[in-house]
């Protein structure tokens, strides 16, 4: 029998967040000094922000190769930086996570690499990951492990550490299991996972893809019921644990964000964006890291083909696309970049006028007040993704327009989508489909667009990331059911 170890130091901590990334990033700037930046992408945004409110630690990477920092405070919450040599990010994080897992997660929208020494690179960061997050945790404590990177900590953490609850959450789709099956290395991802006692995914398609894979990959006899979103989860015998298999819908903080929007700050920097821009008819915009799983060439390709046709004029709008920079490293994003820049090129070479381009293409990272200023200048957002886990940023647009003015066209395989009916939901594959939304949004009469945008702000002020988490951890046993 083990035994329950007690509290070694008195910086453990009773609830520990572990995922790839710190909330912050930390930076070399040119004259050689340090600073922390905040991280890109959606698990962070809407993790840091709760997390924050419970005053918990989290176990993370701080965003550059072969630096020790020690464990730190910020702003109440404790950072736990985990080291990665450049050779780890080369393999485990560019190449297995963002080579092979990405893209196999993603529909297979690019060709997945299979590398052994990727894989080889991986199993040993995901042991480091679970060595710091057992340092970390308190005795009994609830250990929350994040996402594709660390789909192994769940199993090897509970080697250690009996005694913690362990919950695992993947903020990507599980692909069908057609897929996953090509994963040379596919039952030692359903193994690690496992080792959880609650495994949760956006939708109950994966959970279901899970439970199929946990029955023909390792033996276990799971549950075959329908997973409901955050009801009837699966289950399956591991050994003496029960392991509970869920769908739990990640959302953002819509108050504070419908809050900020509302200030005269952000009102009057949105008014100011339409005037920089020639305070043209219509604005859409595309918001989005620059992946090749976000459809960023698709929206231009519609674009184009609508200027073309002459059903939209250069002269009534304009479209920005904010587009934060990624994992520049992995060819995949290297070529996709390229042929983003040459279709920007191509728009505005063939339509744009002097002073009055066509497409502003930023790519950069603004922050939060600035975001919600660009939600609120747009008339209509374009969210294209061939796939996407969730998709924050529609949500986030819908947050802003307590105004109910503004549309949204919202690619069917985001997992937003299902929650969002009311948007002009397309298939992205489908230009023709892509092309008559935009024309539908941008041509829409506005009392229909106040019905829309009413039932979209309906769903999202009320299933924000505060019940997101609830429920997850309700579903772990982690807290009490309200
Ligand atoms: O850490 P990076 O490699 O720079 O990537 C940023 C994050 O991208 C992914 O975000 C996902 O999580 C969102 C929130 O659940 C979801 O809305 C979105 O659909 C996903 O793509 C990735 O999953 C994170 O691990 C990365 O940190
Ligand atoms: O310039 C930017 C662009 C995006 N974001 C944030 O990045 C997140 C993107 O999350 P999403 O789920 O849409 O996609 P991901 O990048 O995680 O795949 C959202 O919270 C955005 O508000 C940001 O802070 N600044």
């Amino acid at each position: 029998m083990t035994e329950t170890p007690t509290k070694e130091n008195s910086n453990q901590a009773d609830f520990v967040v572990v995922a790839n990334r710190l909330p912050v990033d930390l930076e070399r700037t040119t004259d050689g000094q340090r600073r922390w930046t905040a991280s890109p992408g959606g698990l962070v945004s809407a993790l840091e922000p709760f997390l924050r409110s419970r005053k918990g630690a989290w176990v993370g990477w701080p965003g550059v190769p072969d630096v020790d920092v020690d464990e730190f405070d910020d702003d109440g919450l404790v950072l736990h930086p985990v080291s990665l040599s450049a050779d780890e990010v080369r393999d485990y994080y560019e190449g297995f996570s963002n080579a092979t897992l990405w893209p196999l997660y993603h529909d297979v929208v690019e060709r997945p690499v299979f590398d052994r020494a990727w894989w080889n690179s991986y199993v040993k960061v995901n042991q480091r990951f679970a060595q710091a997050s057992a340092e970390v945790a308190a005795p009994g404590a609830t250990v929350w492990i994040q996402d594709y990177q660390l789909q192994l900590v769940p199993a090897m953490l509970r080697e250690l550490r009996p005694d913690l609850r362990i919950g695992f959450f993947l903020h990507i789709p599980f692909p069908p299991v057609e897929l996953f099956m090509q994963m040379p290395w596919r039952a030692a991802i359903i193994r690690g996972l496992t080792g959880a006692d609650l495994v949760g995914f956006h939708r109950p398609g994966g959970a279901q893809n899970f439970l199929w894979l946990c029955r023909q990959l390792i033996g276990l006899e799971s549950t075959r019921g329908a997973v409901g979103v955050r009801s009837r989860p699966g289950t399956m015998q591991v050994g003496d644990r029960t392991v509970r298999v869920g769908a739990f819908p990640i959302s953002i903080d819509a108050a504070g964000l419908d809050q900020l929007s509302r200030t005269k700050g952000v009102q009057e920097r949105a008014a100011q964006l339409r005037r920089d821009l020639g305070n043209p008819k219509t604005v859409l915009l595309g918001v989005d890291r620059l992946d090749y799983t976000k459809g960023i060439d698709l929206r231009l390709q519609a674009l184009h083909e609508l200027l073309h046709e002459g059903r939209l004029q250069p002269d009534d709008v304009t479209f920005v696309q904010l587009a934060t920079p990624s994992r520049e490293r992995v060819e995949h994003y290297q070529r996709m970049r390229g042929e983003i820049e040459q279709m920007v090129g191509r728009i505005n070479g063939e339509f744009s006028r002097v002073g009055h381009p066509v497409v502003h293409y930023l790519h950069q990272s603004v922050d939060r007040t600035e975001l919600a200023a660009f939600f609120t200048a747009a008339d209509v957002m374009v969210v294209t993704p061939l796939r996407d886990g969730m998709n924050l940023v529609c949500k986030e647009y819908v947050a802003t327009r307590h105004d109910l003015g503004g549309a949204l066209v919202l690619s069917e395989f985001a997992g937003a989508a299902a929650e969002l009916s009311s948007a002009f939901l397309v298939n992205p594959h489908d230009l023709d489909g892509v092309k008559d939304a935009l024309v539908a949004a941008i041509t829409l009469d506005p009392a229909e667009g106040r019905r829309r945008m009413r039932a979209m702000r309906r769903q999202v002020l009320t299933h924000d990331v505060d019940r997101w988490a609830r429920s997850f951890l309700q579903a772990l046993g982690a807290e009490a059911v309200d």
